[in-house]
C-alpha cells in the first residue's frame, strides 16, 4: 500500500517522513491554504529527498499554465487535482505532462456523489477519495463514512483521504482495502508543521495492521 503525507513544507520533516516510510509526499499548491509553498520552497525540500520517493503537488482549479510552470520548475513526479476539474482538464493536463502521474481528488458529499468518480476512470492513474467539507477544499480533518465505500472497486487505482490519523487508520484499514492513504492534518503540530511523532506512530500502527493480517492469513481466518 502506498503512503501519502501530504502538507509538507519543511526540508527537514520531509527527509525525516520518507525515512519513516513514507511512498509520496505532497506540497500544497493552493494560495488560500494555510500549508501552501512555493516552487521555490518545494524545489528545496525535493533536493534532499531520496530519488524512490513520489512528490506530489497538490492543486485546486489552477490553469493549465500554473500547473505546467510549477511542475517544471520544480520536478514535481505527480499532481493531484483538488478542485472541481473536469475529466476534459484531466485529458488536458495528461496531454501537456505525459510523464506524471495524475490523481484527481474527489470530495465525497453522499453515497450518490461516488457514480461521479466513472467519469475519471481512463482519465487518470489515482482516484482520491476525500471529505466533502462546505467551506475548506482540503486538509479538513472530516472523515468519510467508511462503511458506505466498501462495494467501491474501479478499475484504477484509489487512494482513501480524510481525517486519517494514527488512531484511527487501523479501523479504516480493517473496513477498506485501498491502493494507498492520505494523510495531513491527523499527523500535525499546526498546519504544515508535521508531528514526527504521529508519523512515526502511523507506520507503527500500519506495520502491526500488516502484521496481524498476515497471522489472519496463516490461521485461515
Ligand atoms: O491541506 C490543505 O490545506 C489542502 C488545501 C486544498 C486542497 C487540498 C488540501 N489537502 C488535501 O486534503 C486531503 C485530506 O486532508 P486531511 O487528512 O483530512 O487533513 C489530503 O488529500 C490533502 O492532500
Amino acid at each position: 500500500m502506498r503512503i501519502k503525507i501530504c502538507g509538507i513544507t519543511q526540508p527537514d520533516q520531509g527527509c525525516a517522513i520518507a525515512q519513516l516510510g513514507a511512498t509520496m509526499l505532497g506540497f500544497i499548491c493552493v494560495p488560500a491554504s494555510p500549508r501552501y509553498v512555493t516552487s521555490e520552497q518545494i524545489r528545496r525540500i525535493l533536493q534532499d529527498l531520496p530519488i524512490s520517493i513520489q512528490t506530489i503537488g497538490v492543486f485546486a482549479n489552477a490553469s493549465l499554465d500554473q500547473i505546467y510552470q510549477t511542475v517544471i520548475e520544480t520536478g514535481l513526479t505527480g499532481v493531484q487535482l483538488h478542485g472541481h476539474e473536469s475529466p476534459d482538464f484531466c485529458d488536458r493536463l495528461r496531454q501537456l505532462l505525459p510523464e506524471i502521474e495524475l490523481i484527481k481528488a474527489l470530495r465525497i458529499k453522499s453515497p450518490a456523489t461516488l457514480v461521479q468518480t466513472q467519469d475519471y476512470f481512463n482519465q487518470v492513474d489515482v482516484l482520491l477519495l476525500d471529505a466533502y467539507h462546505p467551506q475548506q477544499l482540503g486538509g479538513t480533518g472530516q472523515t468519510l463514512d467508511w462503511q458506505s465505500l466498501q462495494q467501491f472497486n474501479p478499475p484504477c487505482s484509489w487512494f482513501l483521504a480524510g481525517g486519517l490519523t494514527p488512531n484511527n487508520i487501523q479501523e479504516a484499514l480493517q473496513q477498506l482495502k485501498p491502493d494507498g492513504i492520505d494523510l495531513s492534518s491527523g499527523v500535525e503540530r499546526s498546519p504544515g508543521d508535521k508531528d514526527l511523532a504521529k508519523v512515526r506512530l502511523l507506520f507503527q500502527v500500519i506495520a502491526g495492521n500488516r502484521e496481524q493480517g498476515t497471522g489472519n492469513r496463516e490461521q485461515g481466518k
